[in-house]
């Protein structure tokens, strides 16, 4: 957007709306990326000329093993030069709005609400999240919330039907007492005025939430609670052949803008309960799938030119965020192709050191500036406002849906509850209405990636489109995180499988997206498409010098010759750059740590059984599924994590793995310790030994499961056991291949002694 940029580069107009600058690090990351790529580049001489001067097959395959890691993390390197490039941060102005536009022609929103699992996903926190953008401080008519069930659930029904009763009295509280926290939940739980009228409130949130609770917990609406023969009526739709994975839809008006009002007698936003049709022989591309019926039914309901897509987790903390998307969409100057504007996932509930890295500063804040000043940031599946329009067609050629009412720029002419309109959202919220359409290809979101966020963000800038990353003092959203390590891991492994359904696909972003947008735009995305392979060099880092160590084979220079020097400055350039960019960003320091560490336990785990998972479906062995991440709460476990104790509890191959590297790790680092107090090759055994004493600090947590721990987030015994045999198969099947080539060798050099000793080496392998 040059215009914004010149207009705030120069002026500080009152109608100002918002304005650009490029981050001051952008020189500094440029010189040292100067000097960061000649090192690598000698690094990968380094190894070659070793590979061919390799004196033995040890040395040969150890080599192979480290040029292979080591060129996986020069392409990772190269693919961060988009982020550290050109950064820009934007400010916008949301208070001049209403001097270039009357409130009574802000464009319409539509916002969108996902939910999957009544269980998993409690109906008191998707509640939360409707009643903040309801209260937005827009105008409430030109609202409509829409709540997508994709468990299909009467409980969730229920739980919208009561928060419908409660927002009439909600809303207007908030607007009147000018609240920020309009999600009740925060606002209750936050430092509030207590007033006769906010304890009176608080009353009715707390026997909302109570019954909302009980009829959870009894799994089924009990008919107390139901109070007229319209709601009766919608729950009849759950016959006793309706399951969550074969239902007919059900679409529910639970507030209506044109007549519903609110205790004072003002409109109340329109509130929607939909749950597609669903039957087990049509797959539904779990959340995009979602999202297209949403675009639709509510295309056929309101086709407001604004949608807002939520997770059901994500709840506003900022009533005035739609204003500030307003300073983009509705300048004159921002250029037509602008297709969505994207806030930060930032979180609430993320214990001090953040163990399980869930703040994922650098793919949420860092990495967002830096493809903010290129063609825009990812859309990552929240917090994110589309112009409908993008949905259909790359900026100058619309693709027309199949019928004329889903057009962007269709107006809906009749009341919401009439009945063509009603037959129509049902038509389209049918399980076979996209066969044979361009829906999840061409039109709306994309299907064929478990991250259907990135997958189409992606698609839309291929296409021509940009966005903008939105990221105000005051945050807009909060969300959820995953509290025990094996939801973590779990998350982190279906984003693995996603990335690599991309990364593997014919729009691979390092080919058809550099194609298509240019190497920075194009690497940009294959980062994060390629993520998984970090595994790679994480493994071998994790597992090859160790074994080495511990067969008292030394792969590395030794201290006292100059390649050392090149390794030392590679590390310490790499992790001192990633601890600036960090700090910068306004991390602390405790978090950093456990970012790497998280970033190591993720290859070894989440993204190594992702790829398996992915090559295995390649093979059609094995298909994968959205597993929705626990938003759910249990206390015990809970308090453990905000103590920041990793919670392990249950047995699981990504634990073991875990735990296997962790042994190997601490059995190498005891043995070089022995090594260092005889005094043997304390030179070559230097990084080995550095290698495997930073893994074992950071699997400290690991030891302490296993033995210092007695509650029930300890490590099974089971997966100890397991990892130890597992650890014991690996050393010896190392030192039979160590053993076996050494022997292989000694016969070699006795045989060939003369040639063999006219081979330069600079190899340090097996010579001393
Ligand atoms: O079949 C499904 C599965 C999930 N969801 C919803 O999708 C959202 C995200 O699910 P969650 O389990 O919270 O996944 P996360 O990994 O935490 O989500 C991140 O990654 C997802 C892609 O894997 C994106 O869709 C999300 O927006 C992004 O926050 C939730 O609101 C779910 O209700 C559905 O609507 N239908
Ligand atoms: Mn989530």
């Amino acid at each position: 957007m040059k215009g914004s940029l010149v207009r705030g580069a120069t002026t500080d107009d009152a109608r100002l709306l918002h304005t650009v600058k490029p981050l001051r690090r952008t020189i500094f990351n440029r010189v040292f990326a100067a000097i960061y790529a000649p090192a690598i580049l000698t690094l990968i001489y380094y190894h070659a000329k070793t590979l061919i001067f390799s004196a033995t097959l040890v040395s040969f395959s150890a080599t192979l093993a480290l040029l292979f890691s080591d060129l996986v993390l020069a392409f990772m390197w190269v693919t961060t030069l988009t982020f550290r490039i050109c950064p820009v941060y934007r400010k916008q102005f949301p208070e001049n709005v209403e001097k270039i536009l009357k409130r009574s022609d802000f464009p319409a929103l539509d916002v969108f609400v996902c939910t999957a699992d009544p269980y998993k996903e409690p109906p008191i926190g998707v509640v939360n999240t409707a009643l903040a953008v309801m209260a937005y401080d827009y105008p409430a008519e030109k609202i409509s919330v829409y709540i997508s069930d994709d468990g299909g659930s009467a409980l969730t029904l229920f739980a919208f039907m009561e928060a419908a009763k409660f927002a009439t009295h909600w809303l207007p509280f908030c607007k009147k007492n000018n609240i920020l926290e309009r999600s009740p939940e925060s606002y209750f739980g936050s430092n509030h005025p207590c007033t006769s009228e906010s304890e009176k409130i608080k009353m009715m949130y707390e026997s909302m939430k109570v019954k909302v609770e009980h009829v959870l917990e009894r799994g089924t609406v009990g008919d107390q609670y139901i109070t007229s023969d319209q709601e009766r009526e919608a729950f009849n739709q759950w016959s006793s052949n309706f399951t969550r994975q074969d239902h007919p839809a059900v679409i529910q008006v639970l507030l209506d803008a044109s007549k519903d009002k609110d205790v004072d007698g003002y409109l109340m936003p329109n509130l929607i309960y939909m749950s597609r049709e669903k039957n087990k022989s049509s797959p539904h591309h779990f959340k995009a799938g979602a999202l297209n019926a949403l675009i639709r039914v509510s295309g056929s309901m309101t086709n407001a030119p604004i949608v807002l897509a939520l997770d059901c987790d994500f709840r506003s903390n900022d009533p005035r965020t739609p204003l500030r998307v307003l300073c983009y969409l509705c300048d004159p100057a921002t250029p037509p192709n602008l297709a969505f504007v994207q806030f930060p996932q930032l979180f609430q509930g993320i214990n001090t050191s953040d163990i399980y890295n869930a703040e994922y500063k650098r793919l949420f804040q860092i990495n967002m500036l830096g493809f903010d000043g290129v063609s825009g940031p990812n859309y990552v599946g929240t917090g994110c406002f589309f112009r409908r329009r993008s949905f259909f067609g790359c900026p100058t050629s619309l693709i027309s849906p199949e019928i004329p009412e889903l057009a962007p720029d269709y107006v809906v002419d009749k009341p919401i509850q009439s009945q063509s309109v009603l037959s129509l959202a049902h038509r389209v919220a049918g399980c076979n209405y996209e066969n044979q359409t361009n829906w999840g290809s061409k039109i709306g979101l994309r299907y064929g990636s478990l991250v259907e966020d990135y997958y189409t963000g992606f698609r839309l800038h291929c296409e021509g489109w940009k966005s903008v990353f939105c990221n105000p003092e005051r945050p807009a959203f909060f969300g959820d995180v995953p509290t025990s390590l094996i939801d973590a891991l779990n998350q982190q492994k279906r984003w693995a499988v996603g990335l690599l359904e991309v990364a593997f696909s014919k729009y691979s972003p390092a080919t058809y997206g550099v194609r298509r947008m240019g190497p920075l735009m194009g690497l940009g995305y294959a980062q994060a498409a390629f993520w998984p392979i970090w595994s790679i060099p994480i493994t071998t880092y994790a597992f090859l010098p160790q074994l080495a160590l511990l067969n008292k084979v030394y792969i590395f220079p030794k201290v006292s010759e100059p390649w050392f020097f090149l390794y030392a400055f590679l590390f310490l350039g790499a992790y001192g750059q990633d601890y600036l960019d960090f700090i910068l960003a306004g991390g602390s320091v405790q978090r950093w740590w456990s970012d790497q560490r998280f970033w190591i336990a993720r290859g070894l785990t989440s993204y190594f059984f992702g790829s398996m998972e992915f090559f295995l479906g390649c093979l059609g062995i094995s298909a994968s599924g959205f597993t929705v991440t626990s938003k759910a709460v249990d206390a015990e476990q809970s308090k453990r994590y905000d103590q920041g104790i990793f919670e392990f509890g249950v047995h699981s191959p990504m634990f073991v793995s875990l735990t296997s590297a962790a042994i190997i790790n601490l059995i190498a680092f005891s043995q070089g310790l022995v090594e260092v107090f005889r005094g043997n090759n304390l030179e070559g055994l230097f990084v080995q030994m550095f290698i495997s004493g930073f893994a074992v600090v950071n699997s400290l947590p690991v030891y302490e499961a296993i033995a210092l721990r007695n509650d029930s987030g300890k490590m099974p015994i089971k997966t100890t056991i397991t990892a130890t045999l597992l650890a014991g198969a690996v050393y010896a099947a190392s030192s039979f291949i160590f053993i076996s080539v050494t022997w292989v060798h000694a016969v070699t050099i006795l045989l060939y002694l003369p040639i063999y000793r006219s081979i330069p080496s600079l190899d340090v392998l097996l010579m001393q």
